[in-house]
């Protein structure tokens, strides 16, 4: 059998990673043949928690899972790491500002980014779920300035699933007929999901929807399923956002389906659709030899510019509030 790949998630005894775990150890992220180490990075009050779980993770006897530890040490949990899901985030309290929320969160992702720099495997991969995802990945990987900065990822692949969802549902398609829907930009209300390019069943996305089902129904809905998901369930989406990241990280390791993209959010080298060097931002990709390339060239409406203009605003403005405050040199 192939040497375990060491996968740590921080978070671990949080709602998603509950969802998350199990399914890693269970081959789901890497595939069938490939065994698994855990490290679950938790606070030390969590730590408890952290270890029933992986109590639990123990019982299944799950045939790849060669182990699990647990840290509330980053230098440690990140030691030797292939894949990190940086999930543990600073949520906002009541009365909290958003400078205070990114202050809270570069504390966390900036220390940890750092500990990926100084001990992660030279195959690194990171995905950033703990929100404001798309800025904690832009601070994560501006502490690790030994890690190609591309290894950096934040999770847009929630809301691509859940564009492709809602489309699939109005076209009466299976969920595989859907290709190519992107979410550019924000995991937040800013993002613009974009059918322009989608096809059901090999036919133009466009020519079975209405623009004001799109205008009126689909973008937002999509733009605020988080939202719709707190007020039902009381706590925001753990199951789908932890398949979200297995999808997300899957697909990056194993390549992206012949002849379609996916969203992921990912790192900008100034280069493409005009957006600024340094942000994490939701693209079009395709995973190559466990790359993910954005897919470059499309013609973009003037509707999809004026959305992706208005999420590098959105991003661009958080990218400042964290650079004034000191945690992007
Ligand atoms: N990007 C997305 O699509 C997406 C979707 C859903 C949720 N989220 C975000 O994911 C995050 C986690 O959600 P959840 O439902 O699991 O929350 P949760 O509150 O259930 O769990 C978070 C866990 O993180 C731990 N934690 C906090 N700081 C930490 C640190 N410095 N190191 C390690 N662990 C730490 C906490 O102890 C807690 O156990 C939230 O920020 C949420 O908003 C993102
Ligand atoms: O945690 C949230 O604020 C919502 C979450 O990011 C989601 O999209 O479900």
């Amino acid at each position: 059998m192939a040497q375990p790949r060491i996968v740590t998630v921080t978070g671990a005894a949080g709602n998603i990673g509950y969802a998350l775990l199990f399914r890693i150890a269970s081959g789901q992220l890497f595939g069938p043949d490939v065994p698994v180490k855990l490290h679950l990075l938790e606070i030390p009050q969590a730590v408890k928690a952290a270890e029933g779980t992986a109590m639990e993770l123990d019982d299944c006897a799950f045939p790849l899972l060669a182990g699990v530890d647990v840290f509330d040490n980053a230098d440690a949990a990140f030691q030797g790491s292939n894949v990190a899901l940086l999930v543990g985030a600073r949520p906002r309290t009541k009365g909290m500002e958003r400078a205070d929320l990114l202050a809270a969160n570069a504390g966390i992702f900036g220390p940890q980014g750092k500990a990926i720099n100084d001990g992660a495997a030279d195959d690194i991969r990171v995905l950033v779920v703990g929100n404001p995802a798309n800025t904690n990945a832009v601070i994560a990987q501006n502490a690790a300035p030994d890690v190609p900065p591309e290894r950096f990822t934040s999770m847009m692949r929630l809301d691509h699933n859940r564009a492709v969802s809602q489309l699939a549902a109005k076209a009466g398609a299976a969920v595989s007929d859907i290709k190519n829907i992107v979410v550019w930009g924000n995991h937040s209300a800013d993002q613009y999901p974009d059918v322009s390019f989608a096809t059901v069943d090999g036919k133009p996305a466009e020519e079975l929807v209405s623009e004001d089902w799109l205008n009126d129904y689909f973008r937002p809905t999509v733009a605020k399923r988080g939202a719709a998901i707190i007020e039902a369930r009381g706590a925001s989406s753990a199951a789908s956002a932890a398949n979200a990241a297995i999808d997300h990280v899957h697909d990056w390791i194993n390549g992206t389906p012949e002849g379609q993209w996916v969203t992921g959010g990912v790192y900008s080298d100034g280069s493409h659709y005009n957006i600024p060097k340094g942000l994490s931002f939701g693209f079009p990709v395709i995973s190559v030899d466990g790359e993910y390339q954005i897919v470059d060239g499309l013609d973009l409406s003037p509707a999809t510019i004026a959305g992706i203009e208005h999420n590098i605003a959105a991003l661009q403005e958080e990218y400042d509030a964290v650079k004034a405050l000191g945690f992007i040199k």
